[in-house]
């Protein structure tokens, strides 16, 4: 595990930029495309402000989602719909480059739906992501896997859908522990004083929550800024 400290938030995003973009171009060196999982919550508006400025092949880019709101993509709580409106419009992505959740359908049945599209993607049942941006909330929570919930110890679904999140909304679906840990790379970003004691207690205290579970057999950064870190 690699920990990057920086000064703020726009320091946030210009490294987690900048990783991406190396990250991207390997992959699409080595293997043709570039498989990306996206998180919402406020690394949505990292990204939507640091990868505009990419040096990379748009087109060998396949996004997917490590969790997702049960709901409208027209609705403010969809992670797809605000990297929609917020992302593509600065970029050459097509929305068909990402993996989206079926609309209109209940948790269980889009997270049926939504293992069925990685499939298709991967043209394997081994979803392997080059990369997983991840997000951590205060509880030390990651994707919308929670502290204290059963699916913590979810081996066997790879996406599994959730309908009592403790952050709304409540239903969703998330990927698992089996593909988070056998990503190529996973980047947490976390940014603000709030985030500094949960930081603390994964990074220094190695604290068992959802977030400090995140093992990746490839590489593991954290990037952090200064008011997260305060703890460290
Ligand atoms: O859909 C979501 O809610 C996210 O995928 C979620 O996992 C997020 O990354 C964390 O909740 C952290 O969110 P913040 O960074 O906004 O605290």
């Amino acid at each position: 595990m690699t920990v990057i400290k920086v000064a703020d938030e726009n320091e946030v995003i210009s490294k987690l930029a900048s990783y991406t973009e190396k990250i991207s171009n390997d992959a699409i060196s080595k293997r043709g495309k570039f498989f990306i999982g996206l998180s919402g919550g406020s690394v949505v508006k990292f990204l939507c402000e640091g990868l505009p400025t990419l040096n990379t092949d748009w087109s060998k880019w396949v996004l997917a989602f490590c969790d997702e709101r049960v709901v409208p993509e027209d609705s403010e709580d969809s992670t797809f719909g605000t990297y929609k409106r917020n992302l593509i419009p600065k970029t050459s992505l097509k929305e068909e480059q990402f993996v989206t959740i079926k609309q209109g359908v209940s948790a269980e049945e889009a997270a049926s739906d939504y293992t069925k599209k990685l499939t298709a993607a991967f043209s394997s049942t081994n979803f392997t992501f080059d990369l997983l941006l991840l997000g951590m909330g205060p509880d030390g929570h990651t994707c919308s896997l929670f502290p204290g919930h059963p699916l913590l110890n979810e081996m066997s679904l790879k996406v599994a859908p959730i309908t009592d999140s403790p952050k709304p909304p409540p239903e969703r679906v998330t990927l698992t522990y089996p593909v988070i840990n056998s990503a190529r790379n996973c980047i947490f970003a976390i940014t603000g004083a709030g985030k500094a004691d949960m930081v603390k207690r994964i990074l220094k205290d190695q604290e068992d929550l959802p977030s400090t579970r995140v093992k990746p057999e490839g590489s593991l950064y954290w990037i952090v800024d200064s008011a997260a870190a305060a703890h460290l």
